[in-house]
């Protein structure tokens, strides 16, 4: 039985955005309770979160550390769980009200589809299960009358300036890139760029994968395909536009002209925040924006022939069927090449651009189907050489 408080089911309380997710629910012990923890491999900070928060379940994706957690977890009253095939177990405990997926790339679809399932509502930051499987997502949701809330800050912008406006239908959107720490580089400055620099992101603190796709504009490509499924928008509705200083987290304009931009620093507690309490604004004490701290705030064209995978993701999304499925499987391969130093930056996009070419093309995948094409694509992208 679930009381007024909001039971979460935090997926990936370790990483950035379950780190963060934490500090909001510690500061709002009357709104929310933890419910259920997880985490990959990382043990020892899934085990300090637990004691600190006392859930219900927690869930270790690595099973050769579960004789760990559970020794350290043994004596307090916590239930101690391993492997995939838990985490989609316990997303549909009747004591969860919501399930934020902080879990990054692909591993986020399954536990998402039984989350939703189940009918708990989604505070969605794994964007990657929107990008691979948006169809059945959304379908799913709909059938199950289940509300997906954005986490990602440019879609909770979005959000944000659609509420009171739901009657209105949207003319366009359009997202801010920051441009990462590479804007304004040509093809032969890329070439040389190294992993260090990769993952100095100017304006936010994030996980490595998605630090990465920031730096190749393959994280805005990836929100495109976002906004698409949850907006329910076409490849023309959507554009993106460089804001280097990310304070304009993006922006609705309505079939009157009218624009509404969501602002704000950039700090991922809000969104995270606002998902969990939605439709409340709850108090916080993040720092506050003041205009005469950023007296030129600007935009520009990105330049999308030295950044080819924002393209790609729109080829791929106009394509659609498992086409998206593909980019994704191939990105996280290329993604993970780039941070063991076997590919160069660009090659990113080559590895990419070759698995859209070779990887066979489904019109209207089962779920089966993106399973099958994500295995296939890892094997291409994997064998790959360049
Ligand atoms: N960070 C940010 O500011 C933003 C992130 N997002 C999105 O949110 C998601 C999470 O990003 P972020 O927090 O940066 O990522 P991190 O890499 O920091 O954290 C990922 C989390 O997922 C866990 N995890 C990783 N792989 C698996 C797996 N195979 N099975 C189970 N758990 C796993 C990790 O566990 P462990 O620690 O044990 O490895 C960790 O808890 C991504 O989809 C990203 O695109 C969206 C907008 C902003
Ligand atoms: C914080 C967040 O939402 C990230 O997805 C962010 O958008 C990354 O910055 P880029 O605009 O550089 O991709
Ligand atoms: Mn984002």
């Amino acid at each position: 039985m679930t009381s007024a408080k909001k039971h979460i089911a935090l997926l990936g309380s370790t990483g950035s955005i379950g780190t963060q997710a934490l500090e909001v629910i510690a500061s709002h012990p009357d709104q929310f309770e933890v419910e259920v923890l997880t985490a990959g491999s990382n043990a020892q900070l899934l085990i300090e979160q637990a004691q600190r928060f006392n859930p219900n379940v927690v869930v270790i994706g690595n099973e050769e550390l579960y004789d760990h957690v559970f020794a350290a977890l043994d004596p307090l009253d916590i239930k101690v769980y391993a492997g995939t095939a838990a985490l989609c177990s316990v997303v549909q405990m009747d004591t969860i009200d919501m399930v934020l997926t902080a879990l990054v790339g692909y591993a986020g679809l399954k536990p998402t589809i039984a989350a939703i399932e189940a009918k708990k509502h989604i505070a969605l930051a794994n964007k990657e299960t929107l990008v691979v499987a948006g169809d059945l997502i959304t379908s799913l949701a709909r059938e199950n009358a289940v509300n997906i809330y954005p986490v990602d800050s440019e879609h909770s912008a979005i959000f944000q300036c659609l509420v009171g406006e739901f009657h209105n239908p949207i003319e366009k959107i359009v997202l801010t890139a920051s441009g990462g720490p590479f804007r304004g580089f040509d093809k032969d400055k890329l070439a040389r760029v190294t992993k260090a620099q990769a993952l100095k992101h100017p304006n936010w603190d994030m996980g490595a994968k998605i630090t990465i796709d920031s730096a190749s504009l393959m994280n805005k490509g990836l929100e495109v395909i976002e906004a698409k499924w949850l907006f329910a928008l076409s490849a023309r509705q959507i554009e993106v536009i460089v804001h280097p200083q990310s304070i304009v987290h993006s922006l609705v304009q309505f079939k009157d002209g009218s624009m509404k931009a969501q602002m704000g620093l950039p700090d991922m507690k809000l969104p995270i925040q606002y998902a969990l309490a939605y439709p409340q604004r709850l108090s916080s004490d993040f720092p506050r924006f003041n205009f005469l701290d950023y007296p030129q705030l600007t935009f520009e064209q990105p330049d999308i022939e030295t950044f080819r995978n924002l393209q790609l993701a729109y080829d791929a999304m106009n394509k659609g069927g498992n086409m998206p499925c593909i980019l994704n499987a191939a990105n996280e391969v290329a993604v993970e090449k780039f941070l063991n130093d076997d590919i160069g930056f660009l090659e990113m996009s080559d590895l990419i651009a070759d698995c859209m070419h070779k990887v066979s093309f489904i019109e209207k995948p089962s779920y089966e189907d993106y399973v099958h094409s994500d295995l296939e694509t890892r094997e291409l992208a994997k064998a790959l050489k360049y």
